[in-house]
């Protein structure tokens, strides 16, 4: 009987050993595993793509000093595993730095998957649903646009600040009715210090790859993260809590403009394990911080898209002037006959995605697909990037082409890439409905009323843009010129008209 139980367990052993196999990649080292095989140095999504061609297999496999990382590089297992087994793919990574020692866990979008997390989600996703994106957040872009028009024919170069200040000023009276300083608003410059003290100093990264760094103290030499790490607590702090408080005041004295914190205020039931204000504070706070700066990547993305295709250019404004014609701005209700400026919003989003390697999901439970081996809290990483430039699914993926989301009577429309820039299951982006209808708008408004041309140097010549993109969550693009001229005087005079009082 003995040998027969031992015998039972060797044969269950080796079975399950062989039937759950991790998916492929690269063979681990002792200790490090495949920490030399990890991305780095820029395009990681590229070298993912070309790992998953070079193992022959959609998921790819690799550990890190024992931590399991798996990325999805089709639609298809993006679909099988964070779409359909959502209840058990829905967690994020632990990140040490971000989320233990800066206590970022405040913010959704780092947040573990559980109790908190659906009430934060239920808050943002019941706040940005289309219904509401229409009612009360339009007029709030239509009025941004209209600034940031202003603000393009004053200062045409320094076109990224001007499209920072559009997301910022949308986001900032959305979530506390503040109509930002265009000079430099107190808020907004919290929130940007924020957003560049995730990027911590060496050792940050350390400690999410060994753990345990985390209890040295602060005097230790090489210990400059964990003094980071509480400078960065209190910054965040501030953020969530100044704007927050502004409208309270405000709300007090019967002057506060009606906004989404207000609107919590007077509506939210209190809660009993997390107080009402802290619920606001980290509902608007996120906000902010997945919002703003992916708008802003988004269009700085068109303008370049832009000025490398004059002639897209050329057939958006024939669509544009013929539906709005000359005397007035695009407006909402001209975007189901614009069929051509909603392929470019797709196409800048396919092209060049925002968050090309996505926001990591993190397993719950151990789970096996198509015989693979997916363990308990396994780092998810859906490569956007490869599923938006796979060539069977979006012919020639590094060139701009708008039109391929036109059927011809040849050639079927590609799929909409926003089955996949907005991200998966129950972490899909919230916003989407919100970023999408901003897009929409700025984009028809910007091709209503300037030329978007490459700069020339002093001898006449046409300087070709020489783009690089950063390898954070989102993708920042590097500094590029463009030169930006009102298509005529008349654009001029009435964007001069323009009153920003009322
Ligand atoms: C071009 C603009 C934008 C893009 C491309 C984008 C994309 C994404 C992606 C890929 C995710 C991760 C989804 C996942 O985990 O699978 C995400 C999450 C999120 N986005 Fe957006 N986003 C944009 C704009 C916005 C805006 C304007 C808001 C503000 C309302 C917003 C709020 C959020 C939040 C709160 C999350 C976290 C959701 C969660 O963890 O459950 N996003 N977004």
């Amino acid at each position: 009987m003995a040998v027969l139980g031992l015998g039972g367990i060797l044969y269950a052993w080796r079975r399950s050993s062989r039937a759950a196999r991790y998916p492929p990649g690269p063979t681990p080292a002792w200790l490090t595993g495949n920490l030399h095989d990890l991305p780095s140095g820029g395009d990681e999504w590229v070298q993912y793509r070309d790992l998953s061609r070079k193992y022959g297999s959609d998921v790819i496999h690799l550990n890190i000093f024992g931590s399991h990382l798996v990325v999805l590089n089709s639609v298809r297992v993006a679909n099988d595993l964070l779409d359909h087994r959502g209840s058990i793919y829905s967690s994020r990574p632990r990140m040490v730095m971000l989320k233990e020692l800066m206590g970022w866990d405040w913010s959704i979008v780092l947040m573990s998957y559980g109790e908190t997390f659906w009430t934060h989600r239920r808050i943002i996703q019941q706040e940005f649903q289309p219904r509401i994106v229409t009612s009360t957040y339009q007029p709030i872009i239509a009025r941004e646009c209209k600034m940031l028009l202003a603000n393009l024919l004053r200062a045409p170069d320094h076109f990224v600040h001007h499209l920072k200040s559009l997301a910022a000023a949308e986001i900032m009276m959305i979530s506390y009715g503040h109509q930002i300083d265009p000079e430099g608003d107190k808020y907004v410059k919290l929130a940007e210090e924020v957003r560049e003290s995730g990027v911590g100093p060496p050792g940050s990264y350390l400690v999410d790859l060994i753990p345990a760094l985390k209890y040295i103290p602060e005097w230790f030499p090489g210990a400059d993260f964990k003094r980071h790490a509480r400078w960065g607590k209190g910054l965040a702090l501030r953020m969530r809590q100044e704007p927050h408080d502004l409208v309270k005041e405000k709300m007090a004295a019967g002057v506060a403009i009606p906004c989404l914190t207000s609107r919590l205020i007077e509506t939210l039931p209190s809660t009993s394990d997390i107080s009402k204000d802290e619920l606001i504070m980290s509902c608007t706070g996120a906000i902010y911080s997945a919002g703003a700066d992916t708008t802003t990547i988004a269009l700085t993305n068109f303008i370049l898209a832009m000025i490398l295709h004059p002639e897209i250019q050329q057939k958006a404004r024939a669509e544009i002037d013929a539906v709005a014609g000359r005397d007035r701005l695009p407006d909402f209700s001209d975007r189901a006959s614009m069929p051509f400026i909603n392929c470019i919003v797709k196409e800048v989003l396919r092209w060049k995605p925002v968050a090309p390697l996505g926001v990591p999901h993190a397993t719950t439970e151990n789970d096996i697909y198509l015989g693979m081996f997916i363990p308990k809290n396994t780092t998810i990483v859906p490569n956007l990037w490869a599923m938006l430039h796979d060539p069977e699914v979006y012919y020639d993926p590094e060139e701009f082409i708008p039109e391929r989301f036109l059927p011809t009577e040849t050639r079927e429309a590609c799929p909409d890439p926003s089955r996949v820039v907005w991200g998966f299951g129950r972490r899909i982006c919230p916003g989407r409905h919100l970023a999408d209808t901003s897009l929409w708008m700025t984009m028809a408004s910007l091709l209503w009323a300037f030329d978007f041309e490459k700069p020339k140097d002093a001898r006449g010549n046409i300087i070709e843009p020489n783009v690089t993109y950063g390898s954070d969550i989102v993708s920042v693009p590097s500094e590029f010129s463009c030169q930006i001229l009102p298509r005529s005087r008349d654009v001029a005079s009435l964007i001069n008209s323009f009153d920003f009082e009322h």
